[in-house]
């Protein structure tokens, strides 16, 4: 191998250590909002709450898109990725409330 080609495999290696630090970053903190998710939908089933509340994630949307621009990320990509992730909540909390 030339020189040129070693040293980018060494700097694709460097790279791809981050981005598995990164990835399990991103597991153990959805596992952390899960859990706070769980508990929020254990209260709305004792309290009759409804699952979903509209206007909270207005304003979540909102700031993660303010997040997301202050981070150099895609806002469009940041907001499709939360409501990814609050459509999954919503089930959850459907689930605690049958
Ligand atoms: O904050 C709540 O009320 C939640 O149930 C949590 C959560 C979320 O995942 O952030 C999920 C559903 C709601 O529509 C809004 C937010």
């Amino acid at each position: 191998m030339t020189d040129t080609v070693t040293r980018a495999a060494e700097v694709l290696k460097e790279h791809r250590e981050s981005i598995d630090r990164l990835d399990a970053i991103l597991v153990y903190t959805l596992g952390e909002r899960f859990k706070h998710t769980q508990a929020v939908g254990v209260l709305k089933a004792n309290h009759e709450l409804p699952p979903s509340d509209p206007a909270r994630e207005a304003s979540q949307i909102e700031r993660l898109e303010d997040l997301a621009q202050r981070a150099n990320l895609d806002p469009e990509f940041a907001k499709k990725f939360l409501n990814f992730i609050i459509s999954e909540v919503i089930q959850h909390h459907k689930k605690h409330q049958e």
